[in-house]
């Protein structure tokens, strides 16, 4: 049997990082996939005693472990189908004594964390016993747009799927994307977290919440509030190409915090503020050109006032700031998504702009090496395909 199943990334429209000490935060997800396509092998089936391997379709990098190591490393390990218990501190050295064995490449070096969120997850939920997981994906990698919560996400699916915790009774044997109830979501999410907190260290949640539930939500202290976005939000993403790292950028945030107690209590404080005001803005039906607008400059202006906070937080970046001094020529706002240090960065385009702006901008930020595409804001979470 083959299960896949496939999540999306997101962009967080104000929030990211105050949501970790929390704050709220605003995120949605956006139409690029991270897909996982598991097979469940018998041992012996590959002429061998059986292995568990991953196969990173897009970086071309094949890993795999002999189920006889991973017994050895991690005991007999049953599989879960419940609740996922935390990665205990032994289980991750043990974890991390299995990469020894991979040869991944020196300048992909930050795959080891994505390694050792899959083995937690495909141990923890499905034993020792042979398997072949084929990983796509449409996202850039370490850009600010949850790779790391899509690629938990939907491997938290398509493991449970083919446990047979989740999804039971659904398809319809003919090929399509199937949807799963709320309970299902709620285990995946709570597993695809695990797994989060094996690369980030301290996620708030927001990312794995938005990439299994899908939609625009507020998040604040584990809870999410669907909002009813009731006019489309369209943003341009410009990739900066600058590569950052999650955990570090996190890291950071936390050590200022420390240093300055109360000066960034009053940071937080403030987005919190921000992040309220925006949801309840992007709730409000705009029914004529005037409304609109005024609707969209008040979303701008608020994002405006979030880049500010995020320059504060220490986590800009001279890319970051060469996008907003590009995109203000052309009187758009800007501002970092994700954990900043790089990545990416979002510009809210005007429903009544002319596209003929929206070109010349995408071809100035172009020129300075950067990239940039149009992405569909808050379709779809997790969703799962059994051939
Ligand atoms: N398709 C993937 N395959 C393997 N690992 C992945 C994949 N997507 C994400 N990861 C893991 O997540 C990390 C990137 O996560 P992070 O720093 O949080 O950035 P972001 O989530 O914004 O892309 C990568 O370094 C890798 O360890
Ligand atoms: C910085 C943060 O708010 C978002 C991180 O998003 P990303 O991994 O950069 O896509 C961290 C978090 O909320 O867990
Ligand atoms: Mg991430």
């Amino acid at each position: 049997m083959e299960v896949r199943a496939r999540a999306p990334g997101k962009i967080i429209l104000v929030g990211e990082h105050a949501v970790v000490h929390g704050s709220a935060a605003v995120a949605a997800a956006i139409d690029l996939y991270t897909t996982s396509s598991l097979s469940l092998l018998h041992e012996g089936e590959d002429g061998g005693a059986g292995a568990v391997e991953l196969d990173l379709r897009d970086s071309a990098l094949v890993f795999s472990w002999p189920c006889s190591s991973l017994r050895r490393a991690l005991g007999e390990v049953s599989g879960k189908a419940g609740a996922p218990t935390p990665c205990s501190p032994d289980e991750l050295a043990a974890i991390a004594k299995l990469m020894e064995g991979q040869e991944i490449p020196e300048a992909k070096i930050w795959l080891s964390a994505g390694l050792s969120a899959f083995l937690y997850l495909y141990t923890s939920i499905l034993g020792c016993r042979p398997g072949k997981v084929v990983v796509t994906s449409d996202l850039p990698i370490g850009a600010g747009l949850g790779s790391s919560a899509a690629f938990c996400v939907s491997m938290s699916g398509a493991l449970l799927t083919a446990a047979g915790t989740v999804g039971v009774g659904g398809g319809s044997g003919v090929e399509e994307w199937e949807l799963f109830g709320k309970d299902d979501l709620e285990l995946v999410n709570q597993w695809a977290f695990q797994g989060e907190k094996i690369i980030h260290g301290k996620p708030s949640g927001i990312d794995n919440s938005v990439s299994t539930f899908g939609s625009m939500i507020k998040f604040k202290k584990g809870e999410l509030t669907n909002l009813k976005s009731r006019n489309p939000v369209k943003m341009l993403i410009t990739d900066t190409r600058v590569g950052r790292n999650t955990k570090a950028l996190v890291a950071g945030v936390s050590e200022r915090a420390s240093r300055h107690p109360d000066a960034m209590a009053s940071v937080f404080h403030a987005v919190n503020s921000i992040s309220e005001e925006l949801s309840s803005i992007v709730e409000l039906a705009a029914e004529d050109e005037i409304a609109i607008t005024s609707k969209e400059d008040k979303l701008a202006e608020l994002m405006e006032m979030n880049q500010g906070l995020l320059q504060c937080m220490g986590v800009s970046h001279s890319s970051i700031e060469t996008v907003l001094q590009t995109t203000l020529k052309y009187s758009l706002v800007s501002k970092l998504t994700g954990a900043g240090g790089g990545g990416c960065v979002l510009t809210l385009i005007p429903t009544l702009s002319a596209n003929i702006v929206l070109e010349k901008v995408a071809t100035e930020l172009e020129s300075h090496g950067f990239r940039c595409f149009k992405v569909e804001v808050g379709g779809r979470g997790l969703q799962v395909c059994r051939g």
